[in-house]
């Protein structure tokens, strides 16, 4: 995991929206295409909100989610819903490269297994998967201790204990989270800089899922000060 630490919050989110840009506009020449599974989260959806007014070719970008809260799809704690309002809504992706994970409509066990087969498969290789980080160091839905950080398919699981609201969520397993060619992890405010010391120390994954993210060509941590503030000088 290579770690860049940035000035402040909005140097993080301004310089990862050029970076993202930037790796956009080289898939997107190289192979036509690029798909992004992205994060909701306070940074997350900050930084949906920079790439807005950047040069990007849409046409050409398809997202998904790593995580979604399982609430109704006009609620506004759904990822989704936030991504669209501070992003998606604003430029001109086509509605069938917006690949949502479902909505409240059953139990998420059931919306887990239909998402899980269809979602990933019709997918193919996620060429990023954006992932913001928790105090706890959860990512995605999972959250320390949970069966579910152990599981190495790839895979969308339901959680219905979530310690953070909403309860019910669905999330990418970390075989799927580590199936992505690159990996990129979001961490602003001095509340995640133990998590992010203890996600970088090796700590075991039912303590520290976030150490257990892992691209196959790339995994960054990209943090402010304030989280970065615990890291040794040599991870930072
Ligand atoms: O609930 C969630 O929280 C994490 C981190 O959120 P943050 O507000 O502390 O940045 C996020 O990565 C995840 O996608 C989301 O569902």
């Amino acid at each position: 995991m290579n770690v860049i630490t940035h000035r402040d919050r909005a140097a993080l989110v301004a310089q990862t929206a050029d970076r993202l840009t930037a790796l956009l506009g080289e898939l997107i020449a190289t192979q036509g295409r690029a798909t992004v599974a992205v994060t909701g989260g306070s940074v997350g959806i900050e930084l949906l909100a920079a790439l807005a007014d950047r040069d990007i070719d849409w046409q050409h970008v398809v997202i998904t989610w790593s995580d979604e809260r399982y609430v109704a799809a006009d609620s506004p704690d759904r990822n989704a819903r936030q991504a669209r309002e501070a992003l998606l809504d604003l430029v001109p992706i086509p509605a069938e490269n917006v690949r949502e994970l479902p909505a409240d409509d059953g139990t998420p066990l059931d919306a887990a297994a239909a998402a899980g087969s269809a979602l990933l498969e019709s997918l193919g290789t996620i060429d990023l998967t954006l992932l913001g980080m928790g105090p706890d160091a959860h990512i995605a839905s999972l959250f320390p201790g949970m069966p579910g950080v152990l599981q190495p398919g790839v895979a969308v699981i339901a959680v219905t204990d979530s310690p953070k609201p909403p309860p019910s969520r669905l999330s990418f397993t970390v075989g799927a989270i580590n199936a992505s060619d690159r990996v990129w992890l979001i961490v602003a405010g001095a509340d995640k800089a133990e998590a992010a010391a203890l996600a970088r120390s090796g700590a075991a994954p039912e303590t520290a899922p976030a150490g257990t993210a892992q691209g196959r060509e790339e995994t960054l941590m990209l943090l402010d000060a304030e989280a970065a503030a615990l890291l040794e000088e040599d991870g930072r």
